[in-house]
């Protein structure tokens, strides 16, 4: 069953209960017809597509926007927050990779995940699949960036939500502009990383690298 995790209520796994299932699969996917489309696409670009290594080029093109496009399902696994831990849990530099909805030009970079937990904290490795989950798709940075933070805050009930996303857009470094060397900075905060400065201050302390304490 295909559900859009976006239209999920938020929940509030209690303690011992099964992690939510986070499952989207790519609307009206349909290889054949991409294949062929690529095929048209190659020929009206003037691409001679029958030498040997290009024969296979329209399918290559089909799997790789795909795969690029085909979120993969995890489980979001959560904890209680048995210590009571009530400072900021920062994940640097998550791997990064989208496409933008322009060009279908790839978006490369990395995202920066921090949140003040409520009453659970989520496993490590999901902050970077729900990155991977809205990446996954076409996006604009400013979207993908508010998409993980509010997705995060709804489903953790944490006390806020920090993201921010560098990356580089090769619509904008390969051809257009070209600008090499540029790079993109988006950032949502949500809940009291938001609304208090001390929180915010810090979050963005770490994701920069420093502690705010000096160590
Ligand atoms: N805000 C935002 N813009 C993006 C993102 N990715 C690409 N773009 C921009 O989308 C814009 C599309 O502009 P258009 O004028 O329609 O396209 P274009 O003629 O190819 O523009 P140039 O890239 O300037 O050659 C460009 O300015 C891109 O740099 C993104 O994630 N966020
Ligand atoms: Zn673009």
């Amino acid at each position: 069953m295909s559900v859009d995790p976006q239209a999920l209520p938020p929940v509030r796994p209690q303690p011992g209960a099964a992690p939510l299932r986070v499952v989207r699969e790519p609307d009206g996917l349909d290889l054949a017809a991409a294949e062929q489309a690529a095929a048209q696409f190659l020929a009206a670009l003037g691409v001679d597509a029958s030498a040997e290594g290009l024969r296979d080029t329209p399918r290559r093109m089909a799997h790789a926007y795909a795969e690029l496009f085909g979120p993969r399902p995890f489980d979001l696994t959560t904890f209680p927050n048995d210590e009571g831990y009530d400072e900021l849990i920062v994940v640097r530099a998550i791997p990064l990779r989208s496409v933008c909805e322009h060009h279908l030009l790839p978006f490369v970079g990395v995202a920066h995940v921090g949140y003040l937990p409520g009453d659970r904290i989520v496993g490590l490795s999901k902050l970077a699949r729900v990155v991977e989950h809205f990446a996954r798709r076409p996006q604009v940075q400013e979207r993908l960036t508010k998409q993980v933070a509010d997705w995060l805050h709804a489903h953790l009930r944490a006390q806020g939500v920090g993201v921010v996303v560098e990356a580089d857009h090769s619509c904008m470094t390969l051809r257009g502009a070209q600008t090499p060397g540029t790079r993109t900075i988006t950032s949502a905060l949500v809940g009291t990383l938001r609304d208090d400065a001390r929180t915010r201050a810090e979050f963005l302390a770490l994701v920069h690298g420093r502690h705010p304490a000096g160590l």
